[in-house]
C-alpha cells in the first residue's frame, strides 16, 4: 500500500494550474486523489473527468472539481491505475471493472500517466485474466467465441450475481496465461459481436511511475 501511495504522490507533479485531468479509478488513483485535493484546497485550479462512478463519488467527497465529460474533447493529462505492465509500456486494466470509461478517457488524453507498485510489473501480459467487457444480451454466445480464442472467460460475480459495469454490461475474466501480441489479440476481441471493449491498452501509456521498496522508477515509451 506504500509503494501505491509514493507511486501516486510522485505523479502530482505532472498536474498543473488550468489543465483538465482524467481520474483513472483504483485504490493507486484513490491515493492520487487524496493528494490532488489537498492541491486543490492550497489553490491549484483543475477539472478532473472521472473514469467511473467510483471515482466520481470518490473525488465528489474529496472536493476536487469536476467537468462534464459532454463539455469538452481536451483532456491535457490522465492519471490512472495498472493490473499489469509489460516493457513496451502495454498495459492489462480492468480489475476494477472500469475498464471502457477508462480506455474513453485515457485515450482522449494528451498524456498517460501509469502509477502503480512494483508488483503490476511483468514481462509479459496474462498472468492477471483480462477483463473483457461484454453486452449482457447473449453473452453466453459471446463467452464461447471469446474461448474460441484460447482462453477460459469467467463471468465475474459480485454477491452471487453478474457484476454489472457503469455501463449496464458484463464483464468476462479471461485467462490467457502469456498474451505474445497484445495489439493482435485486442483486435481480433474486438470483432467479436457482443463484446464491447477488451482490457488491453497498448501503445498507450507515455510514463508509468512505479514504487518499489520506497523508490520511484519512471518508465518511458
Ligand atoms: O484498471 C483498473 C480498474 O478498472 C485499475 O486501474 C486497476 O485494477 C489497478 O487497481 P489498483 O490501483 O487498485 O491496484
Amino acid at each position: 500500500m506504500e509503494d501505491k501511495r509514493m507511486a501516486a504522490e510522485a505523479s502530482i507533479k505532472y498536474i498543473k494550474d488550468g489543465m483538465t485531468v482524467g481520474l483513472g479509478s483504483g485504490s493507486t488513483v484513490n491515493f492520487m486523489l487524496e493528494q490532488l485535493a489537498e492541491r486543490v484546497k492550497e489553490g491549484l485550479k483543475i477539472k478532473g473527468i472521472p473514469s467511473s462512478l467510483k471515482t466520481e463519488r470518490y473525488a465528489k467527497q474529496l472536493g476536487i472539481p469536476l467537468i462534464d465529460f459532454s463539455k469538452t474533447t481536451k483532456i491535457d493529462i490522465a492519471i490512472d491505475g495498472a493490473d499489469e505492465v509489460d516493457p513496451n509500456l502495454h498495459l492489462l486494466k480492468g480489475g476494477g471493472g472500469s475498464l471502457v470509461r477508462e480506455k474513453i478517457v485515457d485515450r482522449a488524453a494528451d498524456k498517460l500517466i501509469i502509477i502503480a507498485d512494483s508488483s503490476k510489473i511483468v514481462s509479459k501480459l496474462g498472468e492477471f485474466p483480462l477483463p473483457v467487457e461484454v453486452l449482457p444480451f447473449g453473452f453466453e454466445v459471446t463467452t464461447e467465441q471469446i474461448a474460441a480464442g484460447g482462453c477460459t472467460p469467467v463471468l465475474r460475480k459480485k454477491d452471487g450475481q453478474p457484476f454489472v459495469s457503469d455501463n449496464g454490461n458484463y464483464i468476462l475474466d479471461c485467462k490467457f496465461n502469456s498474451i505474445e501480441d497484445p495489439l493482435a489479440l485486442h483486435e481480433k476481441l474486438k470483432c467479436i459481436t457482443g463484446v464491447v471493449e477488451t482490457g488491453l491498452f497498448p501503445q498507450m501509456a507515455h510514463k508509468v511511475i512505479v514504487a518499489r521498496d520506497g523508490r520511484i522508477d519512471i518508465l518511458h515509451r
